[in-house]
């Protein structure tokens, strides 16, 4: 059986990158896939803007919507000051499984703990089972058709808190039009936008920041 993208992405960074250091592990995915193979992973363009944010932020509590290969979580992971856990929902077992093994080899399992199932179905645990009490900082990189649908469920679940950001990517290629319509009319919303490219591409994509204002 022919090996996934996704394991021949792990491949080259388990012979290629550094045990133990993300900032390796981060670089010589984007090495692959930029060179290689295309994935969907956020990138580095989009990725200083994703790290901007979690420094601005220093958060304590991070939910990150679809893992995938870990790209975007070992980013994430590596800013977190101690005692500072990031919560990855990741709904297909394979992908979890590639994820496991590159945060792991990144170092950075620690302070990473990757819930697998639907977005829709772990959110809803998040206080009870992982004793979260209030997000500091959400990535949305999950099914675009879920951010506004998970946004809400967020809200309901009495998950954000005055200050919460959330920050979303894609939002013009795939794109995220019913999110935008939502989250730029909801008062309860501080937006932001940040004109990127799409990863590893010269097209044009752009992430959107959310402050909840309670
Ligand atoms: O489609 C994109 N992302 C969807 C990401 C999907 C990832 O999140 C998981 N997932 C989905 N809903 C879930 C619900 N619950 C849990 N995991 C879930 C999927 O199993 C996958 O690992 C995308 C596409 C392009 N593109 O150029 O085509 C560029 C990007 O940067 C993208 O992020
Ligand atoms: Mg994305």
């Amino acid at each position: 059986m022919n090996q996934s993208k996704e394991q021949r992405i792990l491949n080259f960074v388990l012979q290629n990158a550094v045990r133990g250091d993300p900032c390796s592990v981060v670089d010589t995915i984007d090495k692959y896939c930029s060179q290689k193979e295309w994935a969907m992973n956020v990138g580095c363009e989009k990725g200083l803007i994703l790290d901007k944010t979690v420094e601005e932020i220093k958060p304590s509590v991070v939910l990150e919507l679809g893992t995938y290969c870990g790209y975007s979580a070992i980013r994430i992971a590596r800013l977190l000051k101690a005692g500072a856990r990031l919560l990855t929902v990741e709904f297909n077992p394979e992908f979890a499984a590639i994820a496991k093994q590159m945060i792991e080899f990144a170092g950075v399992q620690d302070k990473v703990n990757i819930l697998e199932g639907p977005s829709e179905e772990i959110i809803p645990q998040l206080k009870k089972k992982y004793e979260v009490d209030t997000l500091d900082f959400v990535f949305l990189d999950h099914w675009k058709d879920r951010y506004s649908p998970d946004t809400i469920l967020l809200q309901e679940c009495n998950l954000l808190r005055k200050g919460s950001v959330l920050l979303a990517d894609n939002v013009i290629c795939p794109g995220a039009p019913e999110f935008l319509k939502y989250i730029r009319n909801n008062p309860s919303f501080q937006c932001t936008n940040y004109p990127a490219h799409l990863e590893y591409m010269e097209v044009q994509d752009a992430m959107e920041k959310a402050v909840f204002l309670g």
